[in-house]
C-alpha cells in the first residue's frame, strides 16, 4: 500500500461547503437540456462552449459548471472556504505537499473570484475559492421550481483505490468522518465526511481511482424525487435511471441515481441528518448488511461498484487510474450473498429467491 499522505505544517483552509463542480462534456448542447430541461436545474450563465447552472435555495453564481470538451471528465470539485486568507492557506497547504498548484487572481470560472486549483496527493482536482458573485436566491420563487426541483448541492462522491489513506489526508483538510462502511477483518469499503453540518460534503468509495463516482443534488422532500421518475418516465428517458428511487441505509436519506448523456453519475438526494455537533457518533456498517446501501434490501445494481468517470490533471489531462488493492465491495457482496444478512444475529441464509439478485454468469 502505497504511504501515509504526510500531514503539512501548514494550517487547512476552513472549508465551508462543496460549492459547485467544473464538469467537462463531450455534447453541451445535450448535457444542457439534461442538467436544464430535464433536471431543472438554472442557467445562471452561459458562454461559448459553456453553461453555469445552479440550485433554487443557492446564492453563489453555480453549482455547476459544464464545459464542452474532448472528454467526459471532472475538471474540478469546488469547495468554498470562509475567508480570502483561507485561499492563501488553501495553496500553502498543497504547496507544503509538493502538489501541482495554479492560483488565479481572476478566478478560474465565470463569476468566482480569487482561486487556487491543486492536483491532491490522491491525483483529484480540487478548487479552493471565497470571492464569488452572489446571484438571485430562487428559494421562494416556487412559480420556477419543478415538481422534481433540486434546491442544493448537496456532495461529491470521489473512487479511490486506498480509503484509510484517503480518509487520513482528508482528516489532515477538515474533514470528519460520519459514517463508513467496514467488515470484520478492518477492510474500509467507504466512508463519508462532512464539512457542513449533514452527513457528508464529500464521500470516498474504494474502486479504481482518481474518479467521479457522482455529484448529488438535494430536494425539499423524497415527492420530488418519485417527481423525476415520473418525469423521466413520460419524456421516455426511464433509461437515465441507474439505481432506485430508494432509502439509503449510510445517509439515512431518500435517494435516486441517473447516468448523464456523457455516463457521469447523478445523484437526487433528500433527508439526511444532522451531524454538527463536535461529538456526533461515527457510523459504521457491516459491508455484509444488506441494509447498509439500500435501507430496503434492494440490491445494488452492477454498474454502480464497476463504472465513474475520469478526472483530469491541471493541464486538462485525464488521470490515470490506480487500481484497488483491497476487497471488492462487489466481489464480497453481490453473487456471495449467502455472506449477506438481513437480521445480524440470525444465521439464517437471504431467502432462495432472493439469493442472487445480480448474480452475474461468472460468479459463484
Ligand atoms: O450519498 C450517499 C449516501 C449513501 C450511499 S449508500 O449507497 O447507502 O452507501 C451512497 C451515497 O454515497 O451516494
Ligand atoms: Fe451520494
Amino acid at each position: 500500500p502505497a504511504d501515509p499522505v504526510p500531514t503539512p505544517g501548514a494550517p487547512p483552509p476552513d472549508v465551508l461547503r462543496c460549492a459547485y463542480l467544473d464538469l467537462q462534456v463531450t455534447d453541451l448542447a445535450a448535457s444542457g437540456a439534461f442538467y436544464a430541461d430535464v433536471l431543472g436545474l438554472v442557467v445562471t450563465a452561459e458562454g461559448p462552449g459553456w453553461v453555469a447552472l445552479r440550485t433554487f435555495d443557492e446564492f453563489i453564481h453555480h453549482n455547476l459548471l459544464l464545459r464542452e470538451g474532448p472528454v467526459a471528465a471532472t475538471a474540478a470539485f469546488a469547495f468554498r472556504v470562509r475567508s480570502p486568507e483561507d485561499v492563501d492557506r488553501a495553496e500553502a497547504f498543497y504547496r507544503e505537499l509538493d502538489c501541482p498548484v495554479e492560483r488565479r487572481r481572476e478566478g478560474f470560472a465565470p463569476g468566482v473570484g480569487d482561486a487556487v486549483r491543486v492536483q491532491d496527493p490522491l491525483g483529484f482536482p480540487y478548487e479552493f475559492f471565497h470571492a464569488v458573485e452572489h446571484v438571485e436566491r430562487l428559494a421562494w420563487a416556487y412559480d420556477r421550481h419543478g415538481p422534481g426541483a433540486l434546491v442544493r448541492l448537496d456532495h461529491f462522491n470521489q473512487v479511490t483505490p486506498d480509503v484509510p489513506r484517503a480518509v487520513a489526508f482528508m482528516e489532515d483538510l477538515g474533514f470528519r468522518v460520519t459514517e463508513d462502511i467496514q467488515d470484520t477483518a478492518g477492510t474500509v469499503y467507504a466512508a463519508w465526511l462532512r464539512r457542513k453540518p449533514t452527513v457528508h460534503d464529500t464521500a470516498l468509495t474504494g474502486g479504481a481511482g482518481p474518479a467521479l463516482h457522482h455529484v448529488a443534488f438535494a430536494t425539499h422532500e423524497k415527492h420530488n424525487i418519485l417527481a423525476i421518475c415520473d418525469r423521466l418516465g413520460a419524456l421516455r428517458q426511464s433509461d437515465r435511471i441507474e439505481r432506485g428511487p430508494g432509502r439509503h441505509g449510510v445517509s439515512n436519506a431518500f435517494y435516486l441515481y441517473l447516468r448523464d448523456p456523457d455516463g457521469h453519475r447523478v445523484e437526487i438526494y433528500t433527508q439526511d441528518y444532522y451531524t454538527g455537533d463536535p461529538d456526533n457518533p461515527v457510523v459504521t456498517w457491516d459491508v455484509h448488511d444488506n441494509q447498509r446501501r439500500d435501507f430496503w434490501g434492494n440490491p445494488v445494481v452492477p454498474s454502480w461498484y464497476t463504472q465513474a468517470t475520469p478526472v483530469l490533471d491541471l493541464g486538462g489531462r485525464p488521470v490515470a487510474l490506480t487500481q484497488r488493492r483491497d476487497d471488492s465491495e462487489l466481489e464480497v457482496t453481490i453473487g456471495a450473498d449467502g455472506f449477506s444478512y438481513t437480521r445480524p444475529d440470525e444465521d439464517a441464509p437471504m431467502p432462495s429467491w432472493k439469493q442472487g439478485e445480480y448474480k452475474l454468469g461468472h460468479q459463484l
